[in-house]
């Protein structure tokens, strides 16, 4: 048997984001994206009443949790604040961000705006570096069609290597599909590979330098790929999450 939830610590963290599960068999799924795609909509749509308002723990944004069952299992759903980036210069990115790295949901939604996809991909890219267990939402499909936008679906998800759902979250059409989706990748069933972005060779060659040095700190518990890259572009929030989240009982 596998290491639980429980006994590799990641609950106490995710209890850090006021995230309690109630059984170890619950799944944990954030919603991202940029401020006004549909994310809350998403959200009510599939947790309906089911649902509990606070803040995220020592800051004034506001935090929703709500969870809905799918195939005998129970899903909670957390509501990250708009976002246009996890780089960490708005209190906003750096608890989406924290959230995504320290409380290592079972997988995140990207919910994104179909009208303006490329603005949108910005954040997809910056999610896959952090975790394999992504699904692109392209909400806003009916505002997409009334423009002439065409999203090819199948041509997105080759490209990214994610599974990638059409919704229009205000009627719900696509949301049994991405809860589909949310099932299997949340649960290991399918497996996918996230497109990974190479930078130029010198970047590349630090990158593998502090990873070397990263890997012994972080012992498995951070993507160290990803923290080098956060270090080489002089990101010091990074710093403070990790000691707040990783050495802080
Ligand atoms: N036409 C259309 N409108 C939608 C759709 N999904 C959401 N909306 C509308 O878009 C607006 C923004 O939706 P929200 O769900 O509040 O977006 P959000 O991403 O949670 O916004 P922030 O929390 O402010 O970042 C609302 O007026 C929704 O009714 C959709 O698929 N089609
Ligand atoms: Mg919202």
């Amino acid at each position: 048997m596998g290491l639980t939830h429980r006994s590799s610590g990641i609950s106490l963290l995710r209890e850090k984001f006021n995230v309690k599960v109630e059984d170890e068999n619950e799944l944990i799924i954030a919603l991202a994206g940029n401020p006004n795609v549909g994310k809350s909509t998403v959200f009510n749509y599939l947790t309906g009443l089911n649902q509990h308002t606070g803040n995220w723990p020592g800051k004034t944004i506001c935090n929703a949790r709500g969870s809905y069952t799918y195939k005998n299992r129970k899903f909670t759903l957390v509501d990250l604040p708009g976002t246009y980036s996890l780089l960490a210069s708005s209190v906003e990115e750096e608890v989406a961000r924290d959230f995504i790295c320290f409380a290592k949901p079972d997988a995140t939604i990207v919910v994104s705006d179909a009208t303006c996809l490329e603005r949108n991909l910005n954040l997809a890219l910056q999610v896959m570096e952090l975790t394999d267990k992504v699904i692109l939402c392209v909400n806003l499909m009916d505002e997409a069609k009334r423009k002439g936008i065409e999203v090819d679906i199948e041509c997105l998800e080759k490209e990214l290597g994610i599974p990638v759902v059409a919704t229009t979250a205000r009627t719900g059409e696509g949301i049994d599909k991405l809860i589909d989706k949310v099932y299997e990748i949340s649960l290991g069933i399918k497996k996918y590979n996230p497109r990974k972005i190479i930078y130029s060779q010198d970047i590349e060659n630090e990158v593998k330098n502090l990873t070397l040095l990263l890997d012994n700190i972080l012992d498995k518990k951070l993507d160290s790929r990803w923290v080098a890259l956060r270090i080489l572009e002089g990101d010091k929030t990074i710093i403070n999450s990790i000691n707040n989240y990783l050495y802080k009982t």
